[in-house]
């Protein structure tokens, strides 16, 4: 069980590069955001975000997070424009969060955690599929989103409502006709860099595009987040919270903007 990683005291991020030596690379994430270092790129396209809410398929326990999978063998949910060049189909999107609203984000800006990180994951197509476009340096295209406490959001609720039925490891369900475009804020500027998987195998192949707008969360819907396990049936019990990794070092990296 080498590849056993996790968020705890043994198996939690400063331990991964045991296992996984790139977690020392030169393009790791998640990072710092400092809106005052970035350079703004009027060549940056603005962000094409096309979804069909009949893609949606399940909703996963994975053991580190909850994850919705979509049917991405056409064309019919995509990312395009923004700093991209070609279609990336989506995959799937997923949380990270914090066992407190005082941290939970993965990225931060300025510094400051948010409670929770929204990521959509999606692949390049000019690679056969997802497992094989997430080894090569532009295989990847994660768009986050941060999410901040306030008003409860009614479009989170129908995703929240489905985590009862997974509340362990390894638990699975259908959830379909989910538009995932609702998940996304009014404004759809963003800061870009090169980065990499935030979890093992943390393979360095993902074009970030960070949106700048937060959307809201209450704090019972955050409860929710904190209802699942890490744990599987029969396991000891493990609250799932706290599974993100902190920022890594930019090595010279540069972070650019789509707005002025
Ligand atoms: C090659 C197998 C990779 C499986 N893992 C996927 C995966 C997707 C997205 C992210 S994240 N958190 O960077 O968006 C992490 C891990
Ligand atoms: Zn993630």
């Amino acid at each position: 069980m080498s590849h056993g990683w996790g968020y705890g005291p043994s198996d939690g991020p400063d331990n991964w590069c045991n296992g996984f030596p790139i977690a020392n690379g030169p393009r790791q994430s998640p990072i710092d955001i400092i809106p005052g270092q970035t350079s703004y790129d009027s060549a940056l396209k603005p962000l094409k975000l096309k979804y069909d809410p009949s893609n949606s398929i399940d909703i996963l326990n994975n053991g580190h997070s909850f994850q919705v999978g979509f049917v991405d063998d056409t064309d019919s949910s995509t990312l395009t424009g923004g700093p991209i060049t070609g279609t990336y189909r989506l995959k799937q999107f997923h949380f990270h969060w914090g066992a407190s609203d005082d941290r939970g984000s993965e990225h931060t800006v300025n510094g400051i955690k948010f409670p929770c990180e929204l990521h959509l994951v999606h692949w390049n197509t000019k690679y056969p599929s997802f497992g094989e476009a997430a080894s090569e340096p532009d295989g990847l295209a994660v768009v986050g989103v941060f999410l901040k406490i306030g008003a409860a959001n009614p479009r989170l609720q129908k995703v929240l409502d489905a985590l009862g039925a997974i509340k362990s490891k390894g638990k699975q369900t259908t959830f379909s006709n989910f538009d995932a475009k609702t998940l996304l804020p009014g404004s759809l500027d963003y800061w870009t860099y090169d980065g990499s998987l935030t979890t093992p195998p943390l393979l360095e192949s993902v074009t970030w595009i960070v949106l700048k707008e937060p959307i809201s969360v209450s704090p019972t819907q955050m409860g929710k987040f904190r209802s699942l396990m890490f744990s599987g049936d029969g396991e000891a019990p493990c609250c799932m919270q706290d599974n993100y990794r902190p920022p890594q070092p930019l090595k010279g990296r540069k972070v650019r903007r789509s707005f002025k």
